[in-house]
Formats: C-alpha cells, structure tokens, sequence
C-alpha cells in the first residue's frame, strides 16, 4: 500500500488567515471596528514565551490589533484577575487568552471563569463548555474545532465513522468528543485506564490523539486507512549521536504512515491551525458583540 497522506496544516491555515484577513478587513473599511486579542503570559516558561509570540505575530499579519500582559511568575492571583476584569470592560479587546498552564500557586479554574465568556476565545469558560455541549453558540477551543477543519476538508460529511479520541481533557479530548458526535459521528473517548487501547483504536475511522505521550499510538494500532490527527507537542531528545531536541507527536508517525489513509505530521499538522482558529473566534467574538453579521468563514 501506498504511504498515507500527509495532512498540510501549514497549508490549510494559511488560506483560513487568508479568509479571516478579508473579513477583518471589511469590518475595519466599513465599520472602522478592529477586532482585538489579549494575551496574559504569566511567568517566563520558554516554550509558552515561543507561542505568545507567534501568536502575536499571526494576529497582527492578520490585521488585528494584540495586547500582550507579561507578568512575572510570582503575580499574586488577585492581581490577575484585576487584569481580566479591566480587559472584559476594555471595548478594543474582543478576545482574552491567559496562557496555560500557569503558576501554581494561581488556580487556573478560577482565572478561566473570570473571563466574560463572551470574549472567552479559547472557549474555556463554563458558559462556552455548556453551550458546545448543548449545541448552542459556543466559542469552541481551538485546537479541536481546528482538527475538525482539517478532517472535513480531507473527508467531507463525517456521519457514521467511528471516531476514537484518546485523551480526556478539558482543552482537546471532551471538547473534540462533542465536535465529532455533533457531526453526527459515533464517539469513543479512550483514556489511561482504557482497557485494550490497541483494540478500541483498531475500530476507529478517525482516531485523534491528544494524549502527550511521545510516540504512544503505534502504527499497528490504526485500521489500514484510517485518517489520523496528532495533536501531541512533545520535545523529545534525538537520537544518539545527534544532539539537541526534535518534536514528536502522540502517533508513532514512521509507523502510522504506512498503515492510515492520512495523517497530520508533527509539526505542520495541528498546531498551525490551532492559532488560525484562535484568530477565527477573535473575530466572531467581535462581530458579536457589535452584532455583526460575518460571512461563513
Ligand atoms: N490558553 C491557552 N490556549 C492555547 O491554545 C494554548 C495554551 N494556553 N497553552 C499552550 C498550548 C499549546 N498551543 C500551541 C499553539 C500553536 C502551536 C504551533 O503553532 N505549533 C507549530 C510549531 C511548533 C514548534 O515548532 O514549536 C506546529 O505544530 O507546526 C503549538 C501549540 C496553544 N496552547
Ligand atoms: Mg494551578
């Protein structure tokens, strides 16, 4: 069999930031309102410092204003959420994303849901929860609905596969879960105490990996032409004698290539479009709240 493949997410979230760039555009000729982002960076992890900056960089290419808060890693949390709550009453900012994970003596929980769910871009908030679950207006995370992007384009109307998404977290795993089973697909949620994970992965159509396990999914695993979308991130040292990291996903990718039918490569995959809908819902948070229309984006 041919080798699968290879899902361009660079590709796919270069035209999306094409298509929101119009859009934001528009709303800037016409209406003079330019959507907003904040960022909150708390504390100095290089890994997150690497993200702020790209994502600043993609809002500001895609025409929208960034506010970037640094603040040091000893910030005391009331301090924080003073921040949020003059960010939700600031009329320029339509979009808050604080960084995860924050320091720990900051409970993440409570900093989410001091964010006005309306301008909650990350889709983290109870209300926006609720709503993806319930089939309401929700701003949805973006790491999943932009897997679910890329698994439209490469398969058209999902109905009736069978989808197996490994991990169970509130940020990719249940959000996902409730993308997939809203188009109409049949959902299994596998997790570390998943019993047989091989055999429950071998059934799925779609198999969505977003454990943070380097290389876990091995290409055994997968029914031959299954499509594949690793979501893992992780930085892993190379082989001996090279020197220095490479980044991996959760899917043993050598492997997996020669048994799906398509998969995202890490990096180029997920992540891309992770920041390209990160860009999407700070627009539709602003057309919303000025009650806007958009075209379907
Ligand atoms: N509140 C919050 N929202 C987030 O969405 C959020 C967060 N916290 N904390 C950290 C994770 C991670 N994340 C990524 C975004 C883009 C890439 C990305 O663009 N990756 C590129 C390059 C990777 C690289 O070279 O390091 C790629 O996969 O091709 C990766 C990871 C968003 N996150
Ligand atoms: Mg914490």
């Amino acid at each position: 069999m041919t080798d699968a493949t290879l899902i361009d997410g660079n590709a796919f979230s270069a035209g999306l930031r094409d298509r929101i760039r119009a859009q934001v555009h528009t709303l800037r000729e016409t209406r003079r309102i330019t959507p907003g982002l904040a960022v909150v960076l708390v504390g100095e992890d290089p890994a997150s410092q690497v993200y702020v900056r790209s994502k600043h960089k993609r809002t500001v290419e895609t025409g929208m204003e960034s506010f970037v808060h640094t603040l040091p890693a000893d910030t005391p949390e009331d301090e924080l959420l003073t921040l949020i709550a003059g960010l939700n009453r600031d009329p320029q900012v339509h979009g808050i994303l604080v960084q995860l994970p924050l320091p720990r003596h900051i409970d993440a929980q409570k900093v989410i849901e001091a964010i006005d769910p309306a301008k909650d871009v990350d889709g983290f908030h109870p209300v926006n929860v609720g709503r993806l679950a319930a089939g309401g207006e929700a701003l949805v995370p973006c790491t999943p609905y932009g897997s679910l992007l890329l698994l439209k384009d490469r398969l058209g109307d999902l109905s009736g596969l069978e989808a197996v998404v490994i991990g169970r977290s509130n940020i990719v795993g249940k959000p996902m879960a409730q993308l997939l089973l809203q188009e109409n697909c049949t959902v299994t949620i596998a997790h570390s105490r998943t019993r047989d994970l091989p055999a429950v992965v071998r059934r799925a159509d779609i198999v969505v990996a977003a454990v943070g396990k380097p290389e876990m999914v091995r290409g055994d695993w997968l029914k031959p032409g299954c499509t594949v979308i690793d979501v893992g991130i992780n930085r892993v040292a190379k082989p001996a004698p090279e020197e220095g990291t490479r980044l991996v996903g959760d899917v043993a990718f050598a492997e997996a290539v020669t048994v799906a039918g398509a998969i995202t490569p890490v990096p180029g995959g997920v992540g891309p479009m992770t920041i390209a809908c990160l860009l999407r819902n700070t627009l539709v948070a602003c057309a919303r709240q000025n009650r806007l229309p958009l075209d379907a984006i």
